[in-house]
């Protein structure tokens, strides 16, 4: 099996997960997008009602279409379950997300859901967070370079990101840029996500510590579940 055969796996397990009335909030990436598409699938064969609330351009473009009714944040009482993909997960379910550079929206909607559900690959599984990836930090665009140094601080080297196909740097969603900080060591991912967002400038940072539900991961035995 190979990795997007990974993904797909744990997007169709995730489907067990939404029921009739829900509200469900919308990551993005990668394995979110296969689960997307799959329940839009889902709402329209089993004539459910469900709405959307996307995190970022990329699932609210998706959504609408895959036919699933979407609202924004200020529009529903409340958010049911919320569906996410990680860049890591440790064994406590703590997270680093934000390779996709929606990080903020992703937290702000995460946070408040009933139920996070998570959807990775084995290969996302880590012993410590930042050992494979960085922490993205959106940044204030003024703010990059002294935010940059400051992190110095912490240990860690950050840069600035830098886009694909558009000159310059990534911008977010929220019209802001990305930092990705290489830490030597994270230990205790709580205290460095809210040491990072006390940084003026820091809009949010990419380590979602004690929010995560639920953990489905793609294995070639079958898709496995953690919980917290
Ligand atoms: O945090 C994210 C976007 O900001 C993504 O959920 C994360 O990067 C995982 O993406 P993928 O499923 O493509 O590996």
């Amino acid at each position: 099996m190979n990795v997007e055969e990974l993904k797909k796996a744990v997007a169709r397990e995730a489907l067990s997960f939404v029921e009739d009335d829900m509200v469900v909030g919308l990551g993005t990436g990668s394995t979110t997008s296969y689960f997307i598409r799959l329940l839009g699938k889902k709402v329209m064969e089993e004539e459910l009602e469900v709405y959307g609330v996307p995190t970022s351009h990329q699932s609210r473009i998706l959504a609408i279409e895959s036919g699933i009714p979407i609202a924004s944040l200020d529009e529903v009482d409340a958010i049911d379950i919320a569906v996410d993909g990680a860049d890591e997960v440790d064994p406590d379910l703590n997270l680093i997300k934000g390779r996709g550079a929606a990080l903020t929206m992703e937290k702000i909607i995460e946070y408040r859901a009933g139920t996070f559900l998570v959807l990775v690959d084995e290969g996302k599984l880590v012993e410590r967070l930042g050992q494979k990836m960085p922490v993205p930090i959106e940044v204030i665009p003024a703010a990059w370079r002294a935010i940059a140094e400051e992190l110095e601080v912490f240990n860690a080297t950050a840069e600035l990101r830098f886009a694909a196909k558009k000159d310059g740097p990534v911008v977010t969603d929220n019209g802001n840029f990305i930092l990705d900080a290489r830490f030597e060591r994270i230990d205790d991912p709580l205290d460095m996500e809210i040491e990072l967002n006390t940084i003026p400038g820091v809009v949010e940072n990419g380590i979602f510590a004690d929010i995560a539900d639920v953990v489905l991961v793609g294995t070639p035995e079958g898709v496995k579940r953690l919980e917290r």
